[in-house]
């Protein structure tokens, strides 16, 4: 196995969008709300000439008005707000604050930080959460990935590689804040995706025609089988560089490193194809969420779309070998060597549990440990070097490169 050590990102790499959004913009004209005071801003979003005051204030409405059309909370509700101390959850958890105290919404927010295992990465970022929680007021509760699965995503790199590791992290993740929450008695977790995240998880999905996923990409708010556990996305129509200016001028406590480990390459793709869109046509993320929200999806094309699809991304040798052949399937190795994660055909139900570790499953067996059973089959067959002199991402390239399966 090679990595290409590129695809390890350095700590000091600041994402275009953050250095974009932070570049001074030039604007002689006043602003077209208040006509009083200088514009300072040009809204990416539809090109308003703003004040900081009047951008502050339309931003913020525009999240309230998010919020209360479609009836995301209720007095007296308890919200894990995610928060990794990037830019989208720390202006998540400034703007929650703002406007419960505000509107007096009546709702009790402790922000919930998932420690993914990830050196010179997340111990950064989860200080900056440290900070905010003192910044906001608000209870702040960690829970590690180590803690959860004995397993941190360092090692989880070092074993699988780093082709894999977005979808490991995901699905990890996504387990932990429901634990995390459910650990508080909470069952409402809130996320910072906003709407440029949307409009690429739905353009992912039309591109590679996986229209049971589309169906699910632009909901506002989320419930799956076998979790009690409710999402909502108060950000799902705030443009990524508006939360970016905001945070700036606000001068927010926020993280903007990525992930040391490549982001996932699919969704780079897709990035780069709605940038491309949007230099000529503003509104293109916009656009496409609402053509996302609007698409009527047939059942039974659905369902030969997937026939489709298993008989193309079936790994030859898995189906020689009759691997693929179980009904119930859990997991696929697929033909370019990424990972999908299928689903049991008969299906649990509600409030049903995973057989290996008990939390609560769609599945007989959860997702999480269905990698985490892979992970557990790879490590006897890699030495793991035991310098500890070298930490983090350094340390996990140096084992990458010695490594041979
Ligand atoms: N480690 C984590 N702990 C808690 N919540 C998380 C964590 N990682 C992601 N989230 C939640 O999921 C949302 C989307 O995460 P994503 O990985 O897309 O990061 P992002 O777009 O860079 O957001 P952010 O700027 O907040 O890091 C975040 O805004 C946050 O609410």
């Amino acid at each position: 196995m090679t990595v290409a050590p590129e695809t390890i990102r350095s700590p000091e790499f600041v994402p275009r969008a953050t250095r974009l959004a932070q570049r001074p913009v030039k604007i002689s004209a006043l602003c077209e709300l208040c006509h009083s005071r200088k514009a300072a801003v040009k809204r990416p979003k539809n090109l308003q000439k703003l004040c900081q005051l009047c951008f502050f204030n339309v931003f913020e409405t525009e999240i309230h008005q998010t919020i209360t059309n479609n009836n995301l909370y209720h007095r007296g509700e308890k919200l894990a707000l995610g928060a990794s101390g990037g830019k989208d959850s720390t202006v998540l958890a400034y703007v929650m604050k703002t406007l419960n105290d505000r509107y007096d919404y009546g709702l009790d927010l402790v922000l919930l930080s998932i420690d993914e295992g990830i050196v010179g990465y997340r111990d950064d970022s989860l200080a900056t959460v440290k900070r905010n929680q003192v910044q906001y007021g608000l209870p702040l509760e960690i829970v590690s990935y180590k803690d959860l699965y004995n397993w941190t995503m360092d090692e989880i790199v070092t074993c699988c590689g780093i082709r894999n590791s977005c979808t490991y992290c995901g699905v990890l993740r996504r387990q932990a804040l429901d634990r995390g929450a459910l650990k508080l008695g909470i069952n409402h977790v809130v996320t910072g995706h906003n709407a440029d995240d949307m409009a690429e998880t739905v353009l992912m999905n039309i591109l590679r025609g996986d229209l049971a996923r589309l169906e699910k990409s632009t909901a506002i708010i989320t419930e799956s089988a076998g979790s009690p556990v409710k999402r909502s996305k108060p950000f799902k129509f705030t443009y990524q560089k508006e939360i970016v200016l905001y945070a700036h001028f606000k001068k927010l406590d926020y993280f903007s490193t990525e992930c040391t480990y490549a982001p996932e390459a699919f969704r780079g793709t897709a990035r780069e194809l709605m940038k491309q869109l949007e230099k000529s046509r503003s509104s293109t993320v916009i656009d496409i969420i609402y053509s996302g929200e609007n698409l009527l999806l047939q059942p039974k094309r659905i369902n030969k779309q997937k026939q489709f699809r298993k008989v193309k991304t079936i790994d030859k040798k898995t189906a020689e070998n009759g691997q693929n052949n179980n009904k119930n399937r859990e997991m696929e190795v697929l033909s370019d060597g990424s990972i999908s994660l299928g689903h049991d055909r008969a299906k649990y139900k509600d409030g049903n549990k995973c057989l290996k570790c008990g939390y609560l499953s769609s599945n007989k067996i959860c997702k999480a440990c269905v990698l985490l059973q892979t992970l557990e089959k790879m490590k006897p067959k890699i030495t793991i070097d035991n310098n500890i002199s070298t930490d983090g991402a350094a340390k996990v390239l140096r084992s990458l490169e010695t490594l041979s399966f």
